[in-house]
């Protein structure tokens, strides 16, 4: 049911959108108190380091005061918002807004905002505007305050956007207020995050978790024409007494939550039937103590390149967020030839929505039951501090917060030596790595040969030479010291762990010596 959604970037339709908003930024009106910002989903990779992102105050000013610059004569009617389309967003034009508070930087409204944009991005919308009001907090009823909603009405028609994304988590009743305000669809930031999910599924269990994280979304968010009557019914609705309280629309939303509510439980089921396939594999990892090491961080981070460095896995590789949704295992060596699994995994991003948290919980659980976590952070990024204690939460709810934690600041290639400092200052206990150059590869490699649990066995054995099967046993899963070749079979010296010792001493021929 969560197929995919194909969003074609036409280049040329690009530029038409890039042109609108150059025009609007053209015209230079004054309007305080909204800003609105022309950089562009910082977070992607390429668009970063391709114009430097800088932008002194002064540009900054010029689009602050074209922000709410109104064209007049293009305007999107309004044909039909009578129910949410959470599972294709279908994203087009989209004007993003935003509210920060006393309490937020300035700074920090604006990364949000920049993340947002390259999360439509990713979703296949292309951002024509954001807007940021400061007020002491959200309007309860419309987000952003009443006055400017209609500014931001205006907005939406003067740049034909035909949706509206707010960077929070909407309440059901702020999100039809603003829609009925603004007069085109409006969705928020974790509907675009459900989307982006829902598009980069492949596997059956991914799948399955995506698609109950989006009907738990969308159950206090359905909408239909009898949603105003209940309304007018003065808070009686679902009593089912009296006239006019329930609706035609009413019956069909009633019908649909319950057909949600079904589907949700055979989810569930389901998921849950996923579960004994990993653990299986999991056992296997467990019964011969192979030492495991998860790969954690922010979306984009860039954990699976380093993974690729690592193991030259050959795993997807993309600059956009969430390209990865579905664990991926691999295996690989410390220095000393010391085997140990390295599991890529989903990344994270603020206000990741609790239902994905929830839905993806088996999934992190892998993690918990990891030796170590690296914690791979973009060290390019320019909030790294806010991606680590956002993967530090969500590795907490997950249970992971007592699994050994190694900070590995990666893209190395992309800072200079001030910014390292800076990075070392946040985090000492830190590698730096590149997985474009391979720098600190090597070293980050040896740091978690030191960091994982020794074998505790040493073992030397005589393996007869019928029995090639146990010499590769020993080879994948124990640290092969010494190997030399007797008349009686192959005599290896080996640490081990002990189910793997065990294994061994039951196929050898003789001479088993253990220290
Ligand atoms: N310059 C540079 N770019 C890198 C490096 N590592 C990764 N990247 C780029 O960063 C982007 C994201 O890399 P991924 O490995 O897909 O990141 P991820 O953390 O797995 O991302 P998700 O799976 O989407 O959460 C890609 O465009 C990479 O080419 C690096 O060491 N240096
Ligand atoms: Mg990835």
């Amino acid at each position: 049911m969560s197929e995919s959604v194909e969003h074609p970037r036409d280049v040329v339709e690009d530029e038409v959108a890039r042109d609108a908003v150059e025009r609007i930024l053209a015209a230079d009106d004054v309007h305080a108190g909204v800003r609105a910002f022309g950089g562009r989903a910082a977070a992607l990779q390429d668009e970063r380091t391709a114009d430097g992102g800088e932008r002194d105050g002064e540009q900054f000013d010029r689009e602050e005061r074209a922000a709410l610059r109104r064209v007049g004569g293009l305007s999107t009617e309004l044909a039909d918002v009578t129910e949410v389309e959470y599972r294709q967003v279908r994203l087009e034009n989209v004007v993003l807004i935003g509210v920060y508070t006393p309490s937020d930087t300035l700074e920090d409204a604006e990364n949000s905002m920049r993340e947002l944009a390259a999360l439509a991005e990713t979703a296949g919308a292309v951002v024509l505007d954001g807007l940021l009001q400061r007020r002491p907090h959200p309007d309860p009823a419309t987000y952003l305050g009443r006055g400017k909603v209609q500014e931001l009405a205006d907005v939406v028609a003067a740049l034909g956007a035909d949706t509206v994304v707010a960077d929070t988590e909407l309440a059901p009743s702020q999100r039809r207020a603003l829609e009925d305000a603004v007069k085109v669809k409006v969705i928020d930031r974790t509907a675009v995050i459900l989307d982006i999910f829902s598009q980069h599924a492949k596997s059956r269990e991914g799948k399955a978790q995506v698609e109950l994280a989006q009907l738990q979304y969308l159950l206090p968010r359905l909408r239909g024409w009898g949603e105003s009557m209940s309304r007018q019914a003065g808070g009686q609705v679902g009593a089912g007494n009296g006239m006019g309280s329930r609706g035609p629309g009413e019956t069909k939303i009633e019908l649909d939550r319950r057909r949600i509510h079904s589907r949700m439980a055979r989810l569930r089921t389901q998921i849950k039937g996923f579960a004994p396939a990993r653990e299986a594999k999991r056992a296997n990892r467990d019964r011969y103590q192979v030492p495991s090491v998860a790969i954690a961080g922010y979306t984009n981070a860039g954990k699976s390149s380093l993974l690729n460095r690592i193991t030259r896995a050959g795993v997807l590789v993309e600059n956009t967020l969430f390209a990865t949704l579905d664990p991926t295992v691999r295996r690989s060596r410390t220095p000393d030839g010391r085997v140990f699994t390295i599991a890529d995994t989903v990344g994270f991003v603020r206000n990741l929505p609790h239902q994905l948290v929830e839905a993806f919980r088996s999934t992190l659980e892998e993690v918990s039951a990891s030796d170590l976590v690296l914690h791979v952070v973009d060290g390019s990024h320019p909030d790294p501090a806010s991606q680590i204690a956002t993967v530090r939460d969500v590795l907490g709810e997950a249970g992971a917060r007592d699994v050994p934690e190694l900070i590995v600041f990666t893209k190395s290639d992309l800072i200079d030596d001030d910014r390292r400092i800076l990075l070392r200052g946040l985090e000492a206990d830190s590698v730096f790595v590149s997985a474009r150059t391979g720098e600190g590869v090597e070293e980050l490699i040896e740091e978690i040969g030191r960091r994982l649990p020794e074998p505790e066995v040493e073992l030397e054995v005589v393996i007869p030479y019928d029995r090639g099967d146990l010499v590769s046993f020993a080879h994948d899963r124990a640290r092969v010291l010494e190997t030399s070749y007797d008349e009686a079979g192959t005599r290896i010296r080996v640490q081990a762990s002990e189910a793997v010792a065990h294994q061994l001493e039951s196929g050898a021929a003789t001479g088993v010596v253990r220290s």
